[in-house]
């Protein structure tokens, strides 16, 4: 058995009610912990999405337009919003015995002009070597050109399946996977993908819905990782190696 690292990322629009005013979509976080109490065996990294628990926020501050003193105060407003929201994240799955801790990338990463470029991932890496299992979200983090910036689950989700070597690479979402004139694509390289019309979410979202995952996941399959991204329905096929009737995004 491949023992090495899943990762894995709860949408925003999974954990909360992203097409709504705000909230945490606490029954399928129990549903969801449950899922994974079940698999003890498996060595995972988890990250979460905002959904309406930081997008707004980022949004109102304008965040991505860059930070100074006019709307410094949205960086802790944003993050406040989706630490919340991992804290509830964690406590579900402990809840059902997970050994879970929650990791704030505002203490652990770097960015510049937008992107990350540093996180520590060595306690990470530690956490799991004691089958503890860390949970990531998409944060406000300092940016050394723009004072502060928003980073993505799915960026981080690029940094540590290359910094973890993971050896299996999950999106969970509210679409069965990308799709073109409503059918599933099944797979995506960067050849594929200019056929494709992706874009952002339908909801209150900074970070580019679909088109942003799809950056990110392309960038990790040019270097050599591929990812999968399916329906949250289909969450125990992913962890269980089956098909899971999404798309794969591979080189
Ligand atoms: N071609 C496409 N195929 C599938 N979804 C698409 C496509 N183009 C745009 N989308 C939108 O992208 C959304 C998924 O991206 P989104 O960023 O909202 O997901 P998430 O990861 O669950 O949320 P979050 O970013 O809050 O973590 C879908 O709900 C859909 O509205
Ligand atoms: C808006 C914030 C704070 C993080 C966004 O992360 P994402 O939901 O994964 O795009």
């Amino acid at each position: 058995m491949d023992n090495r690292i899943t990762l894995l990322k709860l949408g925003g629009s999974i954990v909360t009610d992203k097409a709504g005013t705000g909230g945490v979509e606490y029954a399928r976080l129990a549903t969801l912990a449950g899922v994974i109490a079940a698999r003890p065996d498996l060595r995972l990294v988890l990250v979460h999405g905002a959904g309406s628990c930081g997008h707004p926020e980022a949004k109102e501050y304008h965040i991505q337009d860059g930070v100074g003193p006019a709307n410094k105060a949205g960086i802790a407003v944003t993050h406040e919003a989706v630490a919340g929201l991992n804290r509830a994240v964690v406590a579900a799955l402990r809840a059902h015995g997970v050994d879970a801790i929650g990791v704030h990338p505002l203490a652990a990463c770097r960015a510049q002009s937008g992107q990350l470029i540093s996180c520590e991932c060595i306690p990470i890496a530690q956490l799991v070597r004691l089958g503890i299992t860390p949970v990531l979200h998409g944060d406000v983090v300092m940016d050394a050109r723009r004072g502060a910036c928003i980073i993505s689950g799915d960026q981080i989700i690029r940094y540590l399946a290359i910094a973890l070597e993971a050896g299996r690479v999950g999106l969970a979402t509210d679409v069965p996977g990308v799709l073109d004139e409503g059918a599933v694509v099944p797979e995506i390289t960067r050849d594929t993908v200019g056929r494709l019309s992706i874009g952002c979410s339908g909801n209150t979202d900074v970070t580019g819905g679909m088109k942003g995952k799809i950056t990110e996941l392309l960038a990790l399959a040019d270097a050599g990782v591929e990812s999968h991204i399916f329906h949250i329905s289909r969450i125990e096929d992913f962890l269980d190696e089956k098909d899971h009737g999404g798309t794969i995004v591979r080189r």
